[in-house]
């Protein structure tokens, strides 16, 4: 299931092989070439879920708990229209942020951010 769910990202990545940098949203491309890139980017989506599945993860709750992470991970003052990975985003020494994982009474696990500001 790995082995295919890579597969079709690679089918992806071929679509856009040579055509370098390309304008959000795809202006110059054909209709049939747009849907041609929906039809892989679902292969995607749906082996991704169907992988999730079989592991017995919830990939919703997940990818919500990610993008929490990722908010504290690269906070959107310093990560916008930056390509930096978070080891090299420079965060204030007079902010702090903390991240603790808890756990409701239906078993989900879910981050909770507090950052906070030294006087
Ligand atoms: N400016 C950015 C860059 C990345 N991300 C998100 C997209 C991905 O969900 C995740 C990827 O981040 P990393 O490459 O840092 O990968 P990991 O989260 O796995 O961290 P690490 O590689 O340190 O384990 O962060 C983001 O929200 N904003």
């Amino acid at each position: 299931m790995i082995c295919v769910s890579v597969g079709e990202v690679g089918e992806v990545s071929e679509i856009f092989q040579w055509r370098g940098e390309v304008p959000r949203g795809l202006p110059e491309w054909k209709e049939e070439e747009k849907q041609h890139l929906g039809e892989e980017l679902s292969d995607v989506l749906l082996y991704l879920v169907r992988l999730s599945d079989i592991c017995g993860i919830d990939l919703g709750q997940a990818a919500l708990r990610k993008l929490s992470l990722n908010a504290v991970k690269y906070p959107v003052n310093l990560s916008r229209g930056s390509s930096k990975k978070h080891t090299l985003l420079h965060h204030s020494d007079t902010t702090t942020t903390t991240t603790t994982t808890t756990t409701n009474s239906d078993n989900d696990t879910k981050p909770t951010v507090v950052d906070s500001h030294a006087a």
